[in-house]
């Protein structure tokens, strides 16, 4: 993103002069207090609207396969089971139920869900919704997945578990995740970079690099993990005007 703005109605102004880079494999939070324009910034990247000053840009080829979005609910089809609601992206680019059925379990497999193909999404639990919507992000392979709040509704014990997942997911298909969260406890555990937003309007205001040799339980009991969290809640105290 280079100098991206973006003003609604002509008078909300709610990202301004917003530069951010990533490097391919990159994983990025984007921590910042409610109305900051995080959600902003991931439908600028998604290309779902555009700046409307600066501009958003990819190094090389790009198409829209490229790019796996997941929201803070699992947004899933209640009419559709779990197999026919991750083959959406595909049928959206024309491609058959038969042909795709080896690559829609290889996504569900690679969530846990490879037994629940045939189940509707009324059978399965809050966790396992939202693994059905991470299925769905990840069955059309993209290079950047756009993660906007995914666990944040989830209880801690699903919440922890569900990070773990992912870091292995995103260790196994090595892609570039940005992900919007209000935690500073999970940006830590989660990210290479943490990009701290200030308010009013949205920008970056400072960013957090976390170097950890695993991720894992003795990670987050770990000094290193406490003061990692500490230094983060300083930037996003010195970010939102609070002392
Ligand atoms: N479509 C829209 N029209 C007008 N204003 C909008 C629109 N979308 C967002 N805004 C405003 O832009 C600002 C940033 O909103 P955004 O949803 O990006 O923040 P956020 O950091 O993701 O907030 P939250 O953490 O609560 O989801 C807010 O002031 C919001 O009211």
């Amino acid at each position: 993103m280079d100098g991206v703005g973006k003003v609604f109605a002509g008078e909300v102004t709610a990202l301004s002069d917003m530069n951010l880079t990533l490097a391919e494999g990159e994983f990025v939070s984007l921590l910042g207090p409610s109305g900051c324009g995080k959600s902003t910034a991931l439908r600028l990247i998604a290309g779902l609207m555009q700046p409307t000053t600066g501009k958003v840009s990819w190094q090389g080829r790009h198409d829209t396969g490229d790019l796996g979005v997941v929201f803070q609910e699992p947004t899933l089809m209640p009419w559709a089971t779990v197999e026919k609601n991750v083959w959406l992206p595909l049928r959206l680019r024309g491609e058959k139920l038969d042909a795709m059925r080896p690559r829609i379990r290889e996504a569900l497999d690679m969530v846990g869900l490879g037994k629940f193909a045939n189940a509707y999404p009324r059978e399965l639990s809050g966790g396992m919704k939202m693994r059905v919507s991470i299925a769905r992000a990840l069955v059309t392979q993209p290079r950047l997945i756009l993660m906007d709040e995914p666990f944040a509704a989830l209880d801690e014990i699903t919440r922890n578990r569900m990070n773990d997942d992912l870091l292995a997911l995103r260790g196994r298909l090595g892609c570039t995740v940005i992900f919007v969260t209000h935690s500073v406890f999970e940006s830590v555990y989660l990210s290479d970079r943490i990009v701290v937003m200030a308010p009013r309007p949205g920008r970056v205001a400072e960013e957090v690099t976390v170097t950890a040799a695993n991720r894992d339980q003795d990670f987050r009991t770990s000094a290193d993990y406490a003061g990692l969290c500490r230094a983060v809640s300083a930037a996003l105290s010195r970010a939102t005007g609070d002392t």
